[in-house]
């Protein structure tokens, strides 16, 4: 019996996702490039699976293509750039019209709509998917973020909705939209999750540092933490994170606090930032979580620097609780804030890229299964429920009055950071958005602008006029109405 879909690529995302297909009862056909991976998989199959008959391993390509009914579904998950090039080559000169390939890894989405572009002249259509959740997540229900045509969408839709991860209101995947808007928003669900760890990390680190709270009721905090408001992955990993010791050293220290503090970084984090620039769309705190991974690879220069550059010493507070409480409404209101700014980026993208996204369903399907899965992603669908067009989510009526509330911890644990000269990038970055984002006259600007016209005569508008003008500031200061 011919199978009903196939995959590529079996490291152990592929092979999970492979195994969470056939697990939901769907016929699969597996096929890795070195055939042991081929062999591991199967085997797992056998061990996993309660009917390991729907899963069959291929070492032939030319074979595993002829296992699948026809039209024909594939799904890649091999690394972005050249070996997915490679791959679609192994594979067109044996796919028929009306075939598919989807691509489920971290990808540029721009390489999607290159690659779809040339397959369609052939009849093959082609997806772009994110697929996010790790390793569990691709073997027990990820979070999908399908991108391509229609036709494409509704031919695996059945799968795709049984593998995914279900929440209370559905399976978290649904056609993001053509092209690569299926990559593009995996990819600023990753910019975001840049901002969600980074504003983790600088809650740990001034609960450590200035609150001197001991690792055992860092877990406590952040146990609690995932009761409320901040419910989600992320903070229950960390609580978790907390309460591993280290078994190397076996003096019952915790291992957190023995890892080397150089953050990886494998590129979607900086796409992101790529396009934010490009398209202007102020990214603050997402930035500051990229430049900290950035300054934290500069280890050998901090430990030298530590030596030649002073600053105060961090005392620790005796307002612990007032400080815990202070330091959940400062990650909160970054938390919103670093979201708002993810979300504007995806909206203005897909304005200029005509993808019409539904934003509100993109923060459904982040619910469950992705990394940034969370209570409060509930929050930002009915924000985007109640105005589909809302400019920002800072000023959703729920979300103002949170920040409203937030605010005071919020500014209290900014200062104290800059006062005890703790590192909370991401947390300053927040605060100063929400302020600029939230005042009507920026005067820096006014000065800006003034300056610009002064050494480059780049004209200016004024507040009280739509006309352009431009000031001879180091002459004579004659104003002159260039345009209107
Ligand atoms: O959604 C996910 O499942 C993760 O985001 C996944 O895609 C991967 O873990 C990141 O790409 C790691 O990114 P960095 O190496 O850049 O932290």
């Amino acid at each position: 019996e011919l199978s009903k879909i196939g995959l590529v690529g079996l490291a152990v995302m592929g092979q999970n996702l492979a195994l969470n297909i056939a697990e939901k009862g769907f016929s699969i056909s597996v096929f890795n490039r070195s055939s042991s991976k081929t062999d591991d998989a199967v085997a797992r199959a056998q061990g996993e699976l309660e009917d390991p008959a729907l899963f069959s391993g291929f070492k032939d390509m030319k074979e595993f293509v002829e296992s699948i009914e026809r039209p024909r579904s594939i799904i890649m998950l091999v690394k972005a750039g050249a070996p997915v090039d490679a791959t679609i080559e192994a594979l067109v000169p044996l796919l028929e019209e009306g075939d598919m390939i989807i691509d489920g890894g971290n990808e540029w989405f721009e390489n999607t709509e290159r690659r779809s572009e040339a397959l369609s002249k052939k009849g093959i259509m082609y997806m772009g998917m994110g697929v996010s959740g790790g390793e569990e997540g691709a073997r027990f229900g990820p979070s999908l973020m399908p991108g391509g045509p229609e036709e494409a969408w509704q031919s695996v839709a059945p799968i795709l909705k049984k593998i995914a991860a279900q929440v209370d209101d559905g399976p978290c995947v649904f056609h993001i939209g053509p092209g690569g808007a299926g990559n593009y928003v995996k990819m600023i669900h990753n910019g975001i999750e840049y901002g969600d760890m980074q504003l983790i990390g600088e809650a740990y680190d001034v609960l450590r540092t200035i609150g001197g709270l001991t690792p055992d009721q860092l877990a406590d905090v952040f146990t609690e933490w995932n009761k409320g408001d901040l419910k989600s992955f992320l903070i229950e990993i960390t609580a978790n994170i907390m309460a591993i010791k280290d078994d190397v050293a076996g003096d019952g220290s915790v291992l957190v606090e023995k890892v080397l503090d150089k953050t990886g970084a494998k590129g979607t984090g900086m796409w992101t930032m790529e396009e934010a620039v490009r398209r202007g769309v102020p990214s603050p705190t997402i930035a500051s979580s990229l430049d900290a991974r950035y300054l934290s690879s500069l280890k050998e220069e901090r430990v030298a620097a530590e030596e030649i550059l002073k600053g105060p010493t961090p005392a620790i507070t005796s307002e612990q609780k007032a400080l815990v409480e202070d330091v959940r409404q400062a990650l909160y209101a970054s938390k919103v804030c670093s979201y708002a700014q993810g979300m504007n980026l995806i909206k203005q993208t897909g304005v200029e890229n005509n993808w019409d996204l539904n934003l509100g369903e993109i923060a459904r399907i982040w619910k469950g299964g992705c990394i940034i899965r969370a209570q409060f992603l509930d929050r930002i669908k009915e924000a985007y429920g109640r105005n589909p067009e809302l400019s920002s989510l800072l000023i959703d009526e729920q979300f103002a009055k949170e920040l409203e509330s937030a605010q005071e911890g919020w500014r209290r644990v900014v200062s104290l950071t800059v006062s005890e000269g703790i590192t909370a990038p991401a947390f300053s970055a927040s605060l100063s958005y929400y302020d600029s984002y939230r005042r009507g006259r920026l005067p820096s600007s006014q000065l800006v602008q003034s300056q610009r016209d002064y050494f480059g005569a780049h004209t200016y508008k004024r507040l009280d006029t739509d006309k352009v003008y431009h000031t001879r500031w180091s002459s004579d200061g004659v104003t002159e109405v260039i345009g209107s």
